[in-house]
């Protein structure tokens, strides 16, 4: 079967200089947000998991389901732009164990993945992204270039990757592992509301990524956190890649009034994080050699 061909170059928009068509017409101004003489409310955003825009009258367009996986107490986001005629669909940071279940979905939905995506070059499990390209044909994997890893796509902060008329921007937040970045969905009234970051293991709810490995840094995990994420909108949903402790969501705004580390200063914070001694992953060793190059390991031994 011949499968459509997508334009990798146009869906991803490197360092774009000046708003898409979308963004820079007067009415898409942040501001309009706040002029609305209509609040949003919680229950015109979210239907059965599909949010529309701030006033509640544009057609729904985000498809977002959130997914666990128990072993590794790790959460894989499906997002799609079901407005569009393809329904083209991402999946952040998926697990090689859970790879068919989510795939499963895709196709429950009517979905088109295009890209498998991970925040970070995990240390507790394998990521999904180099089974799932071997399943799907035409997927690509995507990290950040900093991470020093293999994929189709190497990401760097300030990069928006489309799906449809939707888009995640790229921030870097690096601290947990050097090449750490958050995907932080589009500023704009076409754009879901309220804005929703996937921090992967920078920002975890009530915690953060532990950062004694992997060229992890206490005090640029807390740079990053403070420049990149607290500065978002208050109303941000953080969806992080992992929890311990049964949260699902948070708001930025939540995080800077209740997360126990970094509501302290910086040296706190370092202290904190000196003194968490936690042990290591169960399967590091195992884990970070496959995700160097996206879960492709039997394909990267064989070659
Ligand atoms: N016990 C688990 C690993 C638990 C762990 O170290 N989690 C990491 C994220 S995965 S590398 C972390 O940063 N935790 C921060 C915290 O405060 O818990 C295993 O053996 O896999």
């Amino acid at each position: 079967m011949l499968l459509p061909r997508i334009n990798h170059r146009l869906l991803l928009l490197r360092h774009l200089s000046s708003p898409p068509p979308f963004l820079s017409s007067p009415s898409s101004s942040p501001s309009r947000f706040l002029s609305s003489s209509k609040p949003p409310s919680p229950a015109s955003n979210l239907r059965s998991g599909v949010m529309t825009g701030p006033m509640g009258v544009q057609p729904p367009k985000l498809v977002f389901r959130q997914l666990f996986e128990k072993e590794s107490s790790t959460y894989t986001y499906l997002l799609a732009d079901v407005a569009h005629p393809d329904k083209p669909a991402l999946l952040i940071d998926p697990v090689d164990r859970t790879v068919d279940r989510d795939l499963s979905l895709v196709k429950d939905l009517g979905l088109k993945l295009i890209y498998a995506m991970n925040t970070h070059v995990h240390a507790d499990h394998i990521t999904g992204t180099g089974l799932i390209k071997d399943m799907v044909p035409g997927v690509k994997s995507v990290i950040s270039k900093a991470s020093h890893s293999k994929a189709d796509l190497l990401i760097e902060a300030g990069d928006k990757i489309c799906l449809g008329s939707l888009f995640l921007e790229v921030r870097a937040t690096p601290g947990h592992t050097l090449g750490c970045v958050t995907y932080v969905t589009g500023d704009g009234l076409d754009q879901p509301y309220p804005r929703m970051a996937f921090t992967g293991d920078t920002l975890l709810i009530r915690g953060c990524g532990r950062t004694d490995f992997q060229g992890g840094s206490s005090s640029q995990l807390y740079q990053s956190v403070h420049s990149q994420i607290f500065t978002l909108p208050k109303d941000t949903l953080v969806y992080p890649a992992h929890d311990y402790k049964g949260f699902t969501v948070s708001t930025v705004g939540e995080e800077m009034l209740y997360n126990p580390r970094l509501t302290k200063d910086e040296e706190t914070f370092k202290s904190i994080m000196e003194n968490l001694n936690l042990p290591y992953p169960k399967m590091i060793d195992v884990a970070v050699p496959a995700n160097m190059v996206c879960g492709l390991q039997d394909r990267a031994a064989k070659a």
